[in-house]
């Protein structure tokens, strides 16, 4: 089922508008990517995509049905910063918890150590817990996934690590990826066609 945006229309409060008539379409198993300059709206489109931000104007839909505030969320957002994204109070088991049962071979193909759940979010790097929160968005009822300069802030390998895990699971599963980089090779690499937020 296509995750859809409808006439897209966004302002933060009486501001200017941010963005006025989006139209927007992602498929099952398509990876696409979203690219412009910083501040036009990337970030908030991704929000609004996600359901944690209202459109002032127009709808999100998958398959023609608006998605239910209630339960799990199947379009799942992962950010730059992953240490702005966990609870430090709570074990990196119990983070990965809110995503439903995460099956371990899915751990083990983003490279994540099972000595890492038994430990708070601040005893791991940047790239460890990156890798968590990109675990934690893969739970099994995902069916659309946003990376928003996900691997960004990653060394190579750990970035290449981390795409070739998550292409891996979005072929088998079907599911329809937004990739927002300022990278144009790794969106050249990743994206079977890439917009441009002007
Ligand atoms: N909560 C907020 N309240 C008011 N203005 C906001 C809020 N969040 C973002 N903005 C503003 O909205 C504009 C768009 O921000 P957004 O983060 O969506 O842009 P972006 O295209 O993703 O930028 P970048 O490429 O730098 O990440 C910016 O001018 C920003 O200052």
């Amino acid at each position: 089922m296509q995750l859809e945006a409808k006439d897209i229309s966004f302002r933060y409060g009486n501001g200017p508008w941010l963005f006025q008539g989006i139209n927007f379409t992602l498929e099952p198993g398509e990876v696409v990517g979203l690219t412009g300059p910083s501040g036009r709206g990337k970030t908030t489109f991704c929000k609004i995509l996600a359901g944690l931000e209202k459109p002032v104007e127009g709808r999100i839909t998958i398959g023609g049905s608006v998605i239910s505030k209630k339960g799990y969320q199947p379009v799942q957002l992962v950010f730059q910063h992953p240490e702005k994204a966990v609870n430090p109070h709570w074990k990196m088991k119990k983070v990965l918890g809110e995503a439903g049962r995460i099956d371990s071979e899915l751990l083990s193909s983003l490279g994540i150590e099972e000595e890492w759940l038994t430990r708070w979010p601040n005893e791991l790097s940047g790239g460890e817990l990156q890798r968590f929160c990109v675990a934690r968005a893969l739970g099994s009822k995902t069916t659309f996934l946003i990376a928003d300069e996900m691997t960004t802030m990653l060394d190579a390998i750990t970035q290449a690590q981390i795409w070739h895990a998550v292409l891996e699971i979005a072929k088998k599963r079907e599911m329809g990826i937004i990739v927002v980089s300022h990278e144009a090779k790794l969106m050249q690499r990743l994206c079977h066609r890439v917009v441009e937020f002007k």
